[in-house]
């Protein structure tokens, strides 16, 4: 069997990482052949919960899972690690705006890129989570009329306010649904898609579809089964695509001139 791989969640006592941990453990991202060690980092005040969770992974005895080590220690944490998914941070709470939560969440997320550049491995994959989520782009291809209609102002609108109408039923933000889509993720990462097909990936931006280089944006990406991920290029895009693109572009360039000067005061 391979060497097991080392796997940090951040945030790991909160409850994205409830759902998402069990997932991890038991093969549903990197395979059941991979062995894996957990480190689960959270602050000071929660390590009392994050030794209860310790328990139930134990107690779940999962044949991949290798070792579960619980951490309040940022710097001891990443540690050689292979795959980090960063979903430690202040949620979205009823009434937050997208802005307040930046400002709340950039300083966690620098020390964290400090900890990543001295501590981890060179070719360490991070997934981002607590971050207020990239705006959906959607490539539309060879899309039918009444599917465009649907996917023009139903679907759109729906995803839009999606966050906060699960903040207003449940009083808390997505959890298990973020789990899902996190495992999804990293696994289309980390095994690569079947020839031919694509997913959708926020990444730095190459300049590709003229979006301003560097923004983390997301993109038709094709990943391979050595872990690498490349842009697809040059499908085409519709005028209505084009303008919900660049209305995103904006957005996202905004955002960031924010988080800078978060970062700067
Ligand atoms: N990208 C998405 O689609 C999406 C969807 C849902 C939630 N989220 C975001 O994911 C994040 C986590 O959500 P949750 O519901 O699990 O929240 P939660 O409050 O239940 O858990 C967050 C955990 O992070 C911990 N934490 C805070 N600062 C930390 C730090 N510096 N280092 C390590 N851990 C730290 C907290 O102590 C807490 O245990 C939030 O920012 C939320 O807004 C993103």
């Amino acid at each position: 069997m391979a060497e097991p791989l080392r796997v940090l969640v951040t945030g790991a006592a909160g409850q994205i990482a409830y759902s998402l941990l069990y997932s991890v453990a038991k093969g549903d991202v990197f395979g059941p052949n991979q062995p894996i060690i957990l480190v689960l980092l959270d602050i000071q005040p929660m390590l009392g919960v994050l030794e209860g969770v310790v328990m139930e992974m134990m107690d779940c005895a999962l044949p991949l899972l290798r070792e579960v080590i619980p951490s309040v220690n940022e710097m001891e944490a990443f540690k050689d690690v292979d795959v980090a998914m960063l979903v430690g941070a202040m949620p979205r709470r009823e009434g937050m705006e997208r802005k307040d939560l930046l400002a709340a969440n950039v300083k966690i997320f620098k020390s964290m890129g400090n900890a990543i550049d001295t501590q981890a491995k060179k070719n360490i994959k991070v997934v981002v989570v607590g971050n207020p989520a990239n705006t959906n782009v959607i490539f539309v291809r060879n899309m039918h009329h009444q599917y465009d209609s649907w996917l023009n102002n139903d679907f759109i609108k729906t995803v839009q306010q999606r966050g906060a109408a699960v903040i207003k039923a449940r009083k808390l933000s997505s959890a298990m649904s973020a789990a899902k889509a996190i495992v999804d993720h990293v696994r289309d990462w980390w095994n690569g898609v079947p020839d031919g097909t694509y997913v959708s990936m926020a990444v730095p931006s190459d300049g590709s579809y003229n979006i301003e280089e560097g923004l983390i944006y997301s993109f038709p990406v094709r990943t391979k089964p050595d872990h690498t991920y490349e842009i697809v290029k040059g499908l085409t895009i519709n005028d209505f695509s084009r303008e919900k693109m660049d209305a995103t572009e904006k957005e996202l360039s905004e955002e960031k001139n924010m988080a800078l000067s978060v970062c700067e005061s």
